[in-house]
């Protein structure tokens, strides 16, 4: 079984992503980074990310992670933070714990790609 179906597909894939989104936007920590985003854009890259990293049948066809995050300079405690939402999301959708740490563990090697300061 590929996490893309251990996850449920991309209808809990696309669910996870626009909660993470709403979630990481409405928290006081980390929320204002988004002010100037297009959510709906954010929201539909990420879940394409996903599905592929996931062994999905999608292409991610966003912008390259370096370029985009570089002006924000974010931190590790941002990174952390942004995985703290998506834990919240992933057990909304109950999603078990071992299916969000291989999620987890495949978003982890692009920490040094995001987080630049
Ligand atoms: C593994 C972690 C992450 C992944 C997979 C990820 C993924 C993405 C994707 C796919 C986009 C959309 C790219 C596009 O528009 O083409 C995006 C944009 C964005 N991300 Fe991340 N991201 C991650 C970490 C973070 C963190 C830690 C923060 C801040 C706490 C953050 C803040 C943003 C913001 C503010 C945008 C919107 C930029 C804009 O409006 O152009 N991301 N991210």
């Amino acid at each position: 079984e590929t996490l893309f179906e251990r996850l449920g597909g991309m209808d809990t894939i696309t669910r996870i992503s626009d909660r993470t989104i709403d979630i990481a936007a409405a928290d006081p920590l980390i929320g204002p980074h988004w002010e100037e985003s297009n959510l709906v854009r954010v929201k539909a890259k990420l879940a394409e990310q996903i599905c592929e990293l996931a062994g999905g049948p999608c292409k991610y066809t966003g912008n390259d992670m370096v370029q985009v995050h570089k002006p924000f300079k974010f931190t590790n405690a941002d990174f952390n933070r942004l995985v703290e939402n998506l834990q919240q999301a992933m057990d909304e959708s109950d999603i078990d714990h071992a299916t969000q740490n291989r999620l987890l563990a495949l978003l982890a090697p692009m920490q040094r790609e995001i987080v630049t300061r």
